[in-house]
C-alpha cells in the first residue's frame, strides 16, 4: 500500500533560481579574509573546495586572516583518540565526502513544484507499511484505514482534503479513533509521522460536535479554552498553532497561541508600556529625529500587538496552544482559566515530563483548576517514551491506551544514519568536507547542524560563515525575534545551514531538511532520535551524520542498538566501542535521575507500555492489541484491564530549577541550550 501525497515529484531542485551570496549581518563590513567568502554560490563550491588553499582547514588549526584563531586549545586528548582515528578512520576518511555526495544523489528531495503540491507522483509512505503497531489498554477502539471512516465533521474533512492528506498515517489510523472515542491516550510514534494531526483532528472534531466556546459577540475577560495543547518550545507551539489553524479553517473553532519571550502582563501591562514611553520620551528630548521616528514606529506596532493579543484572548478561545512557562504566567495573572478544559494534549510529552518541565506541568495540570482525569481527556504524544516518564505520566491519565507505532524513534529506512569517528579538534575540517561534498552534487537541500552548547553553535555559525558557507544559529540565548528570523531564513533556503542546540531538536517540521549533522552528539539517545528526526519526515528520505568522539563512548551501545533496529550499517569500530562501553550507559543524561530506566539496552527495544512490566503487584489481566504491521488487518480484541495497581509514588523528582516564569521555561537540563 502506498500513501499518496497529491504533490508531484519534479526534478530535484529543478527550476529554482540561484541563491544570492549570503553574508551574515555581523560580517557584512568585515574584510574578506579567505577565498570562500569571496565566492559563495552553489556551483563554485566544488571548485573552491578543491582549490589548493583548502589545506588551511586541515588539522583543526584554522587561522583567519591573522585575526582569529579557531584552533582548539589545550585539548590534550590526542594520544588515544588519534590512534583510534588512524586505526578506523583512515580507510573511510578519503571516501567520506564522496560517500556523502553519493548518498545525497540517492535522496528524494522535493522540488518547488512538488512542495507546492503540483505534478504527479507522490511522497513514498510505503516505508511505514510494515511498521509494527501495538495498542494496549482496556477496550481499544479499532483502527481505521481512511479518514472518512470516522465522523470527524464535514468542516474538518474539507480541511483534511485541502491539506491533501489523502490517507491517515499509521499513528493517525490508530490514535484518531481512540481519541474520538474520548479515551485517554499515551502515543509513541516515529518522528515526522503525523502526530500533530493525530491529536488535533479529534480535538477539533469534538469541539465542533459539542459546540464552540466562542460564539460571535461572546466576550470574556478571562479566556476559558476547552482544549489545551502544551509543547516545550515557542517554535513548536507556533508550528502547532499554524497546523491547527489549517485544520480548523472556516469551522469557527478559535485557536490562540501563547508562548514566552515576555509575560502577557509585560506585553499588555504597565511596566512595558512605561519602558517604551520612557525610551520614546528620551528620544524626543534628545532631539534625535531618526531615533524618534524609529521609536514612534516601534511604539505603534507594540500597541497593535497588545491590542491583538488582548482581543484574541478576550474574544474567546476554543484551543489554546502554549508553552508551560507562559501559560502558568497567564493563569497566575487571571488571563486564562482552565476550568473548562475538556481536552489536554502534551506534545513531546516525555520532554514535558522530564525533570526540566515536570514541576511546571504538574502545577498546571493538578493545581490550577483543570478538571481531573476522567473529567477531561488527556493525550500524550512523543516519538520516545521511557518507562520512567510513562510511569510519571500515568498520574495525569485515566484508564488510558498505550499506543506504540514502530519500534524505535526513527522510521526504519527513511533516515540513513552515518556515524564517523571524528575527534573534537578535527570536527571543523570534517564538517567543511561534508558541506562541500553535498554542495558539489548541486542539490539545494537544507542542513541542520546540532551542537552541544549555545557558545558552540555561535562559534560554528561564525566559522562556517567566515568560510563562505551560509549558516545561521538558533539557540535559547537568542531573543525570540532572532530565533524566528533564523528559522525563516533557513526554511526559505536563504541560509541553508542552521546551527542549532537542542532547542530545535523536537517537533520542528521543516520541509527539505535532507541532512542532519550531529556535530556534537547528545548525551541521551532519545535526543539523538529526535534530532535526526528533523529529516526523513512524512515519508521522505533523509541523511543523518554524526561525529563520534571519545567523549561519546557512553552512547556507543544504545547507538549501535538503535542503528541495528533501523537496519543501518554499523561501523565496526562503533560495535567495538559498544562492547567495551556496555556498562557505561545508564539511560542518558536527563533520565538517569529517574533511575536509568533499566539501561540503554532495553530502552531501544521499542517503547512498550510500562504497565506490562508489572508482572506482579496487582497488575494482572492486562492485555492489548498487537498489529504485526498496520496494514495487516490483524486486529485482536483487547482483554480485560483489571487489577492495575498504581505505581509507587514517584520520589525522584526535585525542583528542576531554572525556570523563568512568564518568559519561557528555561530548563536546567540542557534543553534550552
Ligand atoms: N495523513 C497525512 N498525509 C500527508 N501528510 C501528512 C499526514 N499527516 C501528517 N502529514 C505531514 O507530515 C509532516 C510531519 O507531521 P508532524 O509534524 O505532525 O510529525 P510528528 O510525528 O509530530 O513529528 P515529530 O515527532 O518530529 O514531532 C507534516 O508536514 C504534516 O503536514
Amino acid at each position: 500500500m502506498s500513501w499518496d501525497f497529491t504533490g508531484g515529484r519534479g526534478g530535484a531542485g529543478g527550476g529554482r533560481a540561484r541563491l544570492p551570496s549570503y553574508v551574515p549581518p555581523h560580517l557584512r563590513n568585515a574584510p574578506v579574509a579567505n577565498p570562500y567568502n569571496a565566492a559563495y554560490g552553489y556551483s563554485p563550491y566544488s571548485a573552491v573546495y578543491n582549490a589548493p588553499g583548502y589545506g588551511q582547514y586541515g588539522g583543526g588549526g584554522y587561522v583567519l586572516g591573522g585575526q582569529q584563531d579557531f584552533a582548539p586549545r589545550g585539548r590534550g586528548r590526542r594520544g588515544r583518540g588519534g590512534q583510534r582515528r588512524n586505526e578506523y578512520e583512515s580507510s573511510s576518511s578519503s571516501s567520506f565526502a564522496d560517500a556523502i555526495a553519493e548518498k545525497f544523489n540517492e535522496l528524494e528531495v522535493l522540488g518547488e513544484e512538488e512542495a507546492a503540491g503540483g505534478g504527479g507522483g507522490g511522497i513514498n509512505f510505503e516505508a511505514y507499511d510494515d511498521i509494527p503497531v501495538k495498542a494496549t489498554g482496556n477496550e481499544v477502539p479499532p483502527p481505521v484505514e481512511r479518514f472518512d471512516e470516522i465522523d470527524l465533521g464535514e468542516g474538518l474533512m474539507q480541511n483534511i482534503r485541502r491539506c491533501k492528506y489523502s490517507k491517515p498515517t499509521p499513528v493517525q489510523k490508530h490514535a484518531i479513533p481512540i481519541a474520538v472515542a474520548g479515551r485517554d491516550l499515551m502515543a509513541c510514534a516515529q518522528t515526522g509521522s503525523g502526530k500533530t494531526a493525530a491529536f488535533c483532528f479529534p480535538i477539533i472534531s469534538t469541539i465542533l460536535k459539542n459546540g464552540l466556546n466562542s460564539g460571535p459577540g461572546g466576550t470574556r475577560t478571562v479566556a476559558q479554552p476547552s482544549a489545551l495543547i502544551l509543547s516545550p518550545t515557542r517554535e513548536l507551539s507556533c508550528q502547532i498553532h499554524e497546523e491547527a489553524k489549517k485544520f480548523a479553517f472556516k469551522t469557527g473553532v478559535r485557536i490562540v497561541v501563547a508562548y514566552g519571550g515576555a509575560s502577557i502582563q509585560q506585553q499588555l501591562g504597565s511596566s512595558c508600556k512605561w519602558a517604551f514611553c520612557s525610551i520614546w520620551l528620551v528620544a524626543h528630548l534628545s532631539g534625535d529625529v531618526g531615533l524618534r521616528l524609529f521609536n514612534s514606529v516601534r511604539f505603534f506596532f507594540y500597541g497593535i500587538c497588545c491590542v491583538v493579543q488582548l482581543y484574541n484572548l478576550e474574544k474567546g478561545v476554543d484551543i489554546l496552544v502554549a508553552t508551560p512557562g507562559r501559560l502558568a504566567d497567564m493563569i497566575d495573572r487571571g488571563r486564562v482559566s482552565l476550568k473548562m478544559i475538556k481536552h489536554l494534549a502534551l506534545d513531546e510529552a516525555d520532554r514535558m515530563l522530564d525533570m526540566g518541565f515536570e514541576p511546571q506541568i504538574r502545577k498546571i495540570v493538578q493545581q490550577m483548576g483543570m478538571p481531573p482525569p476522567g473529567q477531561r481527556q488527556t493525550m500524550l504524544f512523543s516519538a520516545t517514551f521511557p518507562d520512567e516518564i510513562q510511569r510519571l505520566a500515568s498520574d495525569f491519565l485515566k484508564d488510558y491506551i498505550f499506543l506504540s507505532v514502530g519500534r524505535v524513534g526513527s522510521s526504519t529506512g527513511l533516515i540513513s544514519q552515518k556515524i564517523e569517528l571524528v575527534q573534537d579538534m578535527d570536527k571543523r575540517s570534517h564538517i567543511m568536507k561534508l558541506l562541500h561534498g553535498q554542495k558539489a552534487n548541486g542539490k539545494r537541500d537544507l542542513t541542520l547542524v546540532f551542537t552541544e552548547t549555545k557558545k558552540g553553535a555561535d562559534a560554528l555559525e561564525y566559522y562556517l560563515s567566515m568560510s563562505g558557507l551560509p549558516a545561521i544559529a538558533i539557540h535559547g540565548d537568542k531573543v525570540q525575534m532572532e530565533r524566528e528570523r533564523a528559522l525563516r531564513s533557513f526554511k526559505a533556503g536563504v541560509t541553508p545551514i542552521l546551527v542549532a542546540t537542542d532547542v530545535a531538536s523536537r517537533g520542528l517540521d521543516i520541509p527539505n531538511v535532507s541532512h542532519v549533522i550531529n556535530f556534537d552528539l547528545p548525551k541521551d539517545i532519545d535526543d539523538y532520535v529526535h534530532r535526526i528526526g528533523r529529516t526523513g519526515r512524512a515519508g521522505k528520505s533523509g541523511l543523518a551524520t554524526a561525529f563520534f568522539s571519545d567523549q561519546n563512548m557512553p552512547l556507543a551501545k544504545p547507538l549501535v542498538e538503535l542503528m541495528k533496529e533501523s537496519n543501518q550499517e554499523v561501523p565496526p569500530w562503533l560495535s567495538e566501542y559498544a562492547k567495551s562501553s556496555s556498562n557505561t550507559y545508564s539511560g542518558g543524561g536527563r533520565y538517569r535521575r529517574y533511575g536509568g530506566g533499566g539501561g540503554g539496552g532495553s530502552r531501544h527495544g521499542g517503547y512498550d507500555d510500562y504497565r506490562n512490566d508489572y508482572s506482579g503487584g496487582g497488575y494482572g489481566g492486562y492485555g492489548g492489541a498487537s498489529y504485526g504491521g498496520y496494514d495487516s488487518g490483524s486486529y485482536y480484541g483487547d482483554n480485560d484491564y483489571g487489577g492495575y495497581a498504581a505505581p509507587p509514588a514517584w520520589s525522584g523528582l526535585g525542583g528542576g530549577g531554572g525556570y523563568e516564569l512568564g518568559t519561557e521555561a528555561v530548563v536546567a537540563s540542557g534543553w534550552d541550550m
